[in-house]
């Protein structure tokens, strides 16, 4: 893959640049959001998605024809765990390519300068080698469980791979490994594991429950970034780096959801037992990232995963349980 476009990069100096960080209101849009705020780039534009339904194009096209943003962050999309893309395949792949089509193709025709595209680690083949190397893409069958919102998150690559070779244009790929932290998705059927299991914990301490339900074996592997480190990768990769491959953005750290579970379950201070639930997917048995290449640009995640399960659970019990 052709390496980066030299450019001088005045993304952290031009204070008045606006910004678009689509998906605002979401785990990764509001820490993308608090970390260019504590930069002094307060120059943002941002829409819920009640205010601009980025699947509407002819809305999208509106919006960017009259806000004309100089850089577009993308972190908007449908977005869930294991049980959710299991479920609703069409949502996931149908919602997540209008979205991306629509916010890629509209950034690019009313002139950004830069545009960053968020994947996921699911859009590596299922059994691929670990860590988990960028060109280990399309080498393989996907996750089944994922492959359809894994299928859109490959054509949101390699869309803006073809218009950086089309048009020269500097759209950018960053590939975050599971992600965790505050205003996370609690949901209890369609969320991650971390903050499913955060919520059940919760939930059973308070009413004193004996046991709690923890999906499939225990074995599968995970890796985790708190989403302040990935808010940080984010306004780095903005900043440093301009390229045609997508990088891989991890902490390089795995854990087993076993091992996850007991974690969580110290943190919450629940004190029965686990049952589990065999009935439900384990999904992919490991997906580490290898991470070299940004690290080698000079990035490193800070946030440890007990410190971040520690300061996400205090913002659990402030600010959903006190709701
Ligand atoms: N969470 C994780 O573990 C990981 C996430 N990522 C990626 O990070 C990005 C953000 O994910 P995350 O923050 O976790 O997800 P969230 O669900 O927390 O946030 C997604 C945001 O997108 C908005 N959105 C969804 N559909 C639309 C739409 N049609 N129009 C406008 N806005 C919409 C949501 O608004 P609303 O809620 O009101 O619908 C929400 O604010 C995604 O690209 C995801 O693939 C990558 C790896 C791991
Ligand atoms: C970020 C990534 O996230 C998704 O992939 P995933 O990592 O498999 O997602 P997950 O966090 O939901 O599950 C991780 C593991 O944890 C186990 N598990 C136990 N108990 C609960 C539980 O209560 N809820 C959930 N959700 N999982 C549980 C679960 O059985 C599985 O073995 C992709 O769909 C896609 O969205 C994507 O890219």
């Amino acid at each position: 893959m052709g390496g980066p476009i030299h450019y001088s990069s005045d993304f952290l100096t031009d204070k008045s640049a606006k910004i678009f960080v689509a998906g605002h209101g979401g785990l990764v849009g509001s820490a993308i959001v608090r970390k260019l705020q504590s930069l002094g780039l307060t120059n943002l534009v941002l829409r819920s998605h009640s205010e601009l339904d980025l699947t509407r194009q002819s809305d999208v096209e509106s919006f960017f024809a009259a806000e004309k943003p100089q850089y577009v962050i993308l972190a908007a999309a449908k977005v869930g765990g294991i049980h959710a893309n299991n479920t609703y395949p069409a949502d996931f792949i149908a919602i997540n390519l209008q979205i991306q089509t629509n916010v890629i193709d509209s950034s690019f025709r009313h002139g950004a300068k830069k545009l960053l595209f968020l994947g996921s680690s699911c859009i590596y083949p299922k059994l691929a080698p670990q860590p988990i190397p960028e060109n280990a893409l399309l080498t393989g069958p996907l996750e089944p469980t994922n492959e359809w919102y894994a299928v859109a998150k490959i054509s949101g690559i390699k869309m803006c791979q073809a218009y950086r070779i089309q048009y020269k244009w500097d759209a950018i790929s960053g590939m975050p490994t599971n992600l965790y932290g505050p205003n996370d998705n609690f949901h209890p059927e369609n969320s991650h594991v971390l903050p499913a299991l955060m919520r059940r914990f919760h939930e059973a301490k308070v009413s004193k429950a004996k046991e709690v339900v923890v999906w499939g074996t225990g074995s599968p592997l995970r890796e985790f970034l708190h989403v302040d480190d990935l808010a940080d990768a984010v306004v780095f990769l903005m900043d440093k780096y301009s390229g045609l491959e997508h990088l891989n953005v991890g902490s390089g750290k795995e854990v087993a959801i076993k091992e996850l579970a007991e974690l969580v379950k110290e943190v919450v201070g629940f004190e029965g037992e686990l049952v589990w639930d065999t009935s439900k997917p384990d999904g992919t048995p490991r997906k580490l990232m290898d991470s070299s290449k940004l690290l080698g640009l000079g990035w490193t995640p800070k946030i440890s995963l007990k410190d971040g399960l520690v300061d996400t659970y205090k913002w659990y019990v402030e600010n959903v349980v006190k709701q």
